[in-house]
């Protein structure tokens, strides 16, 4: 492939860097992109995965179908293979009607499955059975049904590691794994990371009417020699934060550390394992983490019962008392709608769990309204860190122990560029 072609897609794309491994994927990725062979992309979080489904589908013959992104880690366990693979009305509760599926929707397209490594192992089965034969079932039904889809697959896990751990099934990796593309992390192309603060602080400069900030050249080898575990993800966010935040634009060495510290202190996140604990925090520190612990409990111990009062309603439900009520039922557990046939009434978007509606409105209602949004936000994130770390980066228990849910989770890893 010439090396003029992989500078068109990385200008349609908005691709930024001139590492030797990101063309390698750049161009591996157009050489497939014509076939219908299965690829499963790797690398870190935030490394750019996302773009090398996009050019497959796009330089390829499905370009005019569909192509749908999705986060396989995001979607709660329960609901997965109905997202997927669809079902039938009646097969579980809420199912009011026939739902396709994304695999039936994209019929003729292609399919990103971003956290691949995140499906459960029954979904797994389904999936394999797709990409051998492309054949599925909707949830509650035992009609086989055919799809024509392209699969594109991705994780930032060790996906070796999980087979052996068994959760992840060997003949999927496999099947899956036809071609593999490396998406190097941003550590390893230090020299990408001034080309990429240009295109973002130009970015931000335009999205929010304020000249782009520039660096210093010590503050340059800083973050060219930062180690990014939130590689692209995390200096694009960094990037938004000072271009708002900052008032001086050319950014100082010491104004960066304040915002990404050489050494971010490992506190413990459990109360009962205090081995951990630095205790060269001050006894405020230590009260005001305390504290915050406290806060998200109580957070917690608020999802827990606003979903016992949304099951209590939901079971023995009188359509006059949500009648009556039903401003404080839609402020609660957000937009609501009838089911004339047996009077109980559902969300309306049936995908969303009643505990992700409510600790989202609890966290919108607490930051806008009672806390220093900042600090919060800061707390959150030092949180979210320790629950991964401490969980060795498995969402679903760090989420567990959070008590959020897996997919509000996703969204704050997002969000923040963890
Ligand atoms: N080379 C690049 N040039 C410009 N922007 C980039 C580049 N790589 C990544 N980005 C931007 O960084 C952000 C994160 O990229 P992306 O979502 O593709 O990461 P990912 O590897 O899919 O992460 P995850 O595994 O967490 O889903 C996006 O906003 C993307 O546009």
């Amino acid at each position: 492939m010439e090396s003029i072609s992989i500078q068109n897609i990385k200008q349609k794309f908005g691709i930024i860097g001139y590492d030797y491994a990101l063309h390698r994927a750049l161009e591996k990725s157009i050489q497939v992109a014509p076939t219908d062979i299965s690829v499963l992309v790797l690398g870190e979080s935030g490394v750019g995965k996302e773009f090398i489904p996009k050019i497959i589908h796009q330089y390829s013959s499905r370009k005019h179908h569909t192509y749908i992104a999705v986060n396989c880690g995001a979607i709660p366990e329960g609901t997965i293979d109905s997202e997927l693979f669809g079902h039938e009305k009646g097969s579980f509760t809420g199912a009011t009607s026939m739902r396709k599926g994304y695999f039936e929707g994209a019929n003729g397209g292609t399919i990103f499955l971003d956290e691949v490594g995140e499906l459960p192992l029954t979904t797994q089965v389904r999936l394999l059975r797709i990409l051998e034969s492309g054949e599925f079932i909707k949830v509650g039904s035992s009609k086989i049904q055919k799809t024509n889809i392209r699969i594109v697959a991705a994780t930032n896990l060790n996906i070796v590691e999980s087979i052996q751990k068994g959760k992840f099934r060997e003949d999927l990796y496999y099947r899956l794994n036809t071609v593999q593309i490396n998406v190097p992390p941003l550590r390893f192309r230090k020299n990408d990371v001034k080309f990429l603060f240009k295109k973002f602080s130009n970015d931000f400069a335009e999205k929010y009417h304020m000249p782009s900030i520039t660096l210093t050249e010590e503050s340059l080898k800083y973050l060219e020699n930062y180690p990014w575990p939130g590689n692209i993800r995390q200096l694009k966010n960094l990037i938004e934060q000072i271009s708002v935040v900052e008032t001086k634009r050319e950014i100082s060495i010491e104004k960066l550390k304040e915002y990404i510290p050489e050494n971010i202190p490992s506190i413990s996140f459990s109360n009962h394992n205090n081995n951990n604990v630095i205790e060269t925090r001050s006894f405020h520190e230590r009260e005001k983490d305390f504290l915050y612990k406290i806060l998200f409990d109580m957070k917690k111990n608020l999802n827990d019962l606003k979903d016992i009062t949304f099951q209590l309603i939901k079971n023995n439900s009188s359509t006059r008392f949500i009648e009556k009520n039903q401003h404080l039922m839609e402020k609660v557990f957000g937009k609501m709608i009838h089911n004339r046939d047996d009077s109980i009434f559902q969300l309306e978007d049936s995908s969303k769990s009643s505990s992700d509606l409510d600790y989202e409105e609890v966290e919108e209602d607490l930051t806008k309204n009672e806390f220093s949004s900042f600090s919060l936000q800061k707390k959150e994130i030092e949180f979210i860190q320790k629950a991964l770390k401490k969980n060795n980066g498995k969402r679903r228990k760090a989420a567990k122990e959070l008590g959020i849910s897996e997919r509000t989770l996703y969204r704050k890893i997002k969000q923040y560029g963890l």
